[in-house]
């Protein structure tokens, strides 16, 4: 393996909000590096950095010290990050209300410049391929948690990402309906072949990836327990 195959690299990154007595340090120095194929939980309680430590990956945060780069990832010339590479999964409800569930799948494509028609085509290959071909012409409000978290994980398997970011994918959801949407996402990267970034405080869903790295008040703790079970 050489430098050139890791996905995002993060040497030291840290991140603070605020100034003066009312700093807050969201991340100390944290050290990562993601390649091809990796499947790595971030686990630890609510506040204790996740999320930010997800967005400084994403390059949705400028890291306040340290460095995020993506080797392995084209970067447009004048954006902070290669994000048409990356694709994110939030944990509250993402879908665009007015738009039913292909045109929510499809829009990152649309946005991008595809054409619609062809950008639709891909939106039911991926709802197909996740298995929720039939919610194709609901609307965001005629579906569950788990079937909305699944639609928000078919539009990123259409974008066709190389790194995905799950933010606390399964945070609102029970746990037969989360254990479901951890398979569905483990075999979405399968499919695509691309490296998966989990953030929960969730000890069984974090048991299902390989490599678990714990947060502590926002601070990456080294991994501990390389193997797991994977489906
Ligand atoms: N934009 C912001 N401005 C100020 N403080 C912030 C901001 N974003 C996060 N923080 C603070 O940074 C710390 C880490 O927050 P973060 O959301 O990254 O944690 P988390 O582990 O993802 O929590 P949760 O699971 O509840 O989402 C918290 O103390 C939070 O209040």
């Amino acid at each position: 393996m050489t430098s050139a195959d890791v996905l995002v690299d993060a040497r030291d990154a840290a991140r603070t909000y605020g100034r003066g007595p009312t700093t807050v340090v969201a991340v100390h120095g944290a050290t990562l590096q993601v390649r091809a194929g990796d499947r790595t939980a971030v686990v630890g309680p609510s506040g204790s950095g996740k999320s930010t430590l997800l967005h400084l990956l994403a390059g949705l945060e400028r890291p306040s010290g340290g460095q995020v780069s993506w080797p392995a990832l084209p970067t447009p010339p004048a954006q902070p990050a290669p994000t048409r590479q990356i694709g994110v999964v939030f944990q509250g409800p993402s879908l665009i209300p007015a738009l039913d569930v292909v045109e929510n799948t499809a829009l990152p494509l649309v946005l991008a410049g595809m054409p619609e028609g062809r950008a639709h085509q891909r939106a039911h290959a991926s709802l197909h391929d996740l298995g929720i071909a039939g919610l194709a012409r609901r609307l965001p409000e005629e579906l569950s948690g788990g079937q909305a978290q699944r639609v928000a994980i078919a539009r990123v398997l259409t974008q066709a990402p190389r790194l995905v970011l799950a933010d606390e994918p399964t945070g609102q959801l029970d746990r037969a309906t989360a254990d479901h949407v951890v398979d569905v996402l483990l075999s979405a990267v399968d499919m695509l072949g691309a490296a998966l970034v989990l953030s929960t405080h969730d000890p069984a869903v974090a048991q299902r990836l390989a490599v678990r790295r714990e947060m502590h008040e926002g601070r990456l703790l080294a991994p501990h327990g390389t193997r797991g079970p994977q489906s």
